[in-house]
């Protein structure tokens, strides 16, 4: 049995416990024990896998997990910024409530192709809109729309696109969503790059740059979880 008194402080102020260690075992442990892959993100996933820019796909667990975070709150309007082929699109729009309708944006039509094909056959379609642009001018005029009482703002914002535009879609992002809703940022750790000094690459300092703004943002609320390549959650407050 432990002692049950106090022990001297150490003079830092580091927490006695951390997140896990997530090494190939675990990682396979999590997966393994976890993830439920449906045929069609499965099938969307192999297909994926014949282009090299494979590796911007979300994984299945962070697949799951974004699904998981739409069925919990219910949002009625979401909007997702990097679509690629797709994967987080439909992981989303088939968690998504009847009414709920998703606005997504991805610059490359040749993505954009492959992702309408498997929403249409997840019977979605109907409830995602695309746009083949840069973000920014459509998140512009998507909000001039909100500013001028045409429409309502967005419940959910998932931001999954270039680093180098990524401060811009964070403020954008904020005035697009209704007080109270959710944002989710995916990449936030880069690949560990970001912890290590001698890494001072463009998207590695932006990337610093976003998660030390979001840090001292008193308007908002956060987590930064290490799940995928690093997920932060915030809520506008
Ligand atoms: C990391 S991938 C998105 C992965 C996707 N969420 C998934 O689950 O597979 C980033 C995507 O953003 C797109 N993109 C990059 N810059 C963009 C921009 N300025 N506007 C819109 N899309 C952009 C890229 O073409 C790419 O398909």
């Amino acid at each position: 049995m432990l002692p049950n008194f106090p022990k001297p402080l150490p003079e830092d102020d580091r927490p006695v416990n951390r997140t896990v260690k997530v090494d190939d075992r675990l990682y396979q442990y999590l997966v393994d024990v976890s993830v439920r892959e449906t045929d069609l993100l499965k099938e969307l996933r192999r297909e994926t896998a014949q282009y090299h820019m494979a590796r911007m796909q979300l994984s299945p667990e962070v697949g799951q997990f974004l699904s998981l975070l739409i069925k919990l709150q219910a949002p009625k309007k979401i909007l997702e910024i990097g679509v690629f082929t797709g994967y987080s699109t439909l992981s989303m729009a088939m968690a998504m409530s009847n009414n709920a309708s998703l606005v997504a944006i991805e610059k490359k039509q040749m993505w954009l192709d492959i992702a309408t094909r498997y929403l249409e056959q997840a019977g979605v379609k109907d409830r995602v809109e695309t746009y083949c642009d840069k973000a920014l001018p459509v998140m512009q005029t998507l909000l001039a729309s909100i500013n001028n009482h045409e429409s309502d703002p967005f419940d959910f914002i998932f931001i999954d696109a270039d680093k180098k535009n990524l401060l811009e879609y964070y403020h954008l992002s904020k005035s697009l969503l209704r007080s109270g809703g959710c944002m989710v940022i995916d990449n936030t750790l880069w690949w560990g790059n970001v912890a290590d000094e001698a890494f001072t690459d463009k998207d590695t300092c932006i990337v610093r740059e976003l998660n030390s703004t979001v840090h001292q943002d008193n308007n908002v609320e956060l987590s930064l979880l290490p799940i995928g390549d690093g997920l932060t959650l915030i809520r506008k407050k």
